[in-house]
Formats: C-alpha cells, sequence, structure tokens
C-alpha cells in the first residue's frame, strides 16, 4: 500500500483580529493517513472543522503545528513546510481540489475553465478540448452553454463545471467539499462513478458529502472530526 497523504498530530486555531484578537481551536492533534485507491470521508457536525481540514490539505490554511505530508512525484513532502512554488506544483499535479462554488473568471467559457488545469500541464489543446468536451457531456451539461462563461448558469451547472474542472487530471490525489450538494440524483450518479473510477486508477480521495446515499456508496473509511470542547481564548 502507498501512502498518499500523512496528516500528524495537525492542530489549526483561528484568531479573529477584529474580535478583539477572540482565538479559538478548530482542529486539535489530528492524525490520519489514506493510501492509493483509497476513499475517506470527513465526518462530523457542522461547524466541526471538516472544510477547514480540507483546506487545510490543499494548503490554503496554515496549521499552528502538525504536518501534512502529500506524495509528490514519489517522495513525501510536507505542505506545512513547502515553498510557495512547490505548493503550486503539487497543485499543478498532485493534487485536486473540488471546491462547493465555481470561482466564475469574467469572459472565459466553460470548455475554457474545465480544459484550464490539463492545459497548465502542458498538454496540446485538441486533447484538452476533447477531454473536457467528454467529462461536460458525462455531466449533462448542454452543448449550448460550453462557449459560454458560466457565470449565469444554474447552481448545480455551476457545479457540473467545476467538477467537470476537478476531474480533467488524473490526479494522484483528490478533494472533494461536497460537490453533489446541489445535483440531481441522475447527476450525482455521474458524480459517485467519476469518483470510482479515480479511485480504481489509484487516486486517493478526501472527501465532504452530507448526503448518506453518496457516503455509504463511496466510504472505505470515515475520519471523525471535532472538537467537542471547544475553549475560547482572548
Ligand atoms: N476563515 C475562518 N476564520 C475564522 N473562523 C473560521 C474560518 N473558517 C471556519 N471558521 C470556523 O471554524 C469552525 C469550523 O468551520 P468549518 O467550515 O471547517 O466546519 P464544517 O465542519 O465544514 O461545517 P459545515 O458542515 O457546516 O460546512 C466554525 O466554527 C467556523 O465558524
Amino acid at each position: 500500500m502507498t501512502v498518499m497523504i500523512q496528516v500528524e498530530n495537525l492542530n489549526k486555531r483561528f484568531t479573529l483580529h477584529n474580535q478583539g484578537g477572540v482565538s479559538y481551536p478548530v482542529l486539535n492533534n489530528v492524525s490520519f493517513e489514506v493510501n492509493a485507491g483509497e476513499c475517506v470521508v470527513l465526518d462530523g457536525r457542522s461547524g466541526s472543522g471538516k472544510s477547514t481540514l480540507l483546506r487545510s490539505l490543499y494548503a490554503n490554511y496554515k496549521p499552528q503545528s502538525g504536518h501534512i505530508r502529500m506524495r509528490h512525484q514519489g517522495a513525501l513532502i510536507d505542505l506545512t513546510t513547502a515553498s510557495a512554488r512547490e505548493v503550486l506544483a503539487i497543485r499543478r499535479q498532485t493534487l485536486g481540489y473540488v471546491s462547493q462554488f465555481l470561482r466564475v473568471i469574467p469572459r472565459v467559457s466553460a470548455l475554457e475553465v474545465v480544459m484550464e488545469p490539463l492545459r497548465n500541464l502542458g498538454v496540446d489543446r485538441d486533447t484538452c478540448r476533447q477531454r473536457a468536451a467528454s467529462l461536460l457531456q458525462q455531466l449533462n451539461v448542454p452543448e449550448t452553454l460550453w462557449h459560454l462563461p458560466p457565470s449565469t448558469f444554474s447552481g448545480g451547472e455551476q457545479q457540473r463545471v467545476n467538477i467537470a474542472r476537478g476531474f480533467v487530471v488524473d490526479y494522484p490525489v483528490l478533494l472533494l467539499d461536497e460537490p453533489t450538494a446541489s445535483l440531481d440524483a441522475q447527476n450525482r450518479d455521474v458524480v459517485i462513478t467519476l469518483i470510482h473510477q479515480a479511485r480504481q486508477r489509484g487516486a486517493a480521495i478526501v472527501g465532504i458529502f452530507h448526503d448518506a446515499d453518496v457516503r455509504d456508496h463511496l466510504a472505505d473509511r470515515t475520519i471523525p472530526v471535532g472538537n467537542s470542547n471547544r475553549e475560547y481564548a482572548a
């Protein structure tokens, strides 16, 4: 078994500088590992820190202490000490992240939005276009929308464009924050299939899924997230 993600004694605390510096812990000594070909689901009540953990795994948040190691080109690299340049390289080649909402870029078509991560790897335009079109088709995004910027798309259409963008590269590690939240049953099943396929090709997947059905279909394991004894400090 190949360990792809190794989290060790992770501590994350937020400090609200505009609220008199009040600070509170969200993640307390979190440790776990995820192997290639495994899908683990973060489990905890609302506000327990699931998204915070996922964003920390994407190096959006810097923890106060602990380690987050990702296998990138064969070696485990600690994201908590990696340089900005290393983090960008890891995101480009190794680490995919599907957030809850699409970050809409004005004037850029849905097809281009989906193609971009593959283009950034130096893949030729035709291959990128074919791969992006195939994903948009699978996710039932009507072809009439492909050449329009997604800013006017419905919530579910934007989410499907976001999912296509997240799956256009065969990332070795995938982080999924509620990818099925605004989807109907048919499209939810397409996303479940895409996640299954990613797992089968050996991706390590960490997800947040509130839908119990989706969790049951996908979870090899759940990782409890939570801090029942939050202590506030000024
Ligand atoms: N950027 C931030 N600054 C300050 N506090 C934050 C920040 N992000 C999250 N928090 C706080 O950290 C706690 C955990 O939030 P988080 O979004 O990780 O929870 P969650 O488990 O994903 O919740 P949900 O299931 O409702 O989406 C919450 O109390 C939230 O208010």
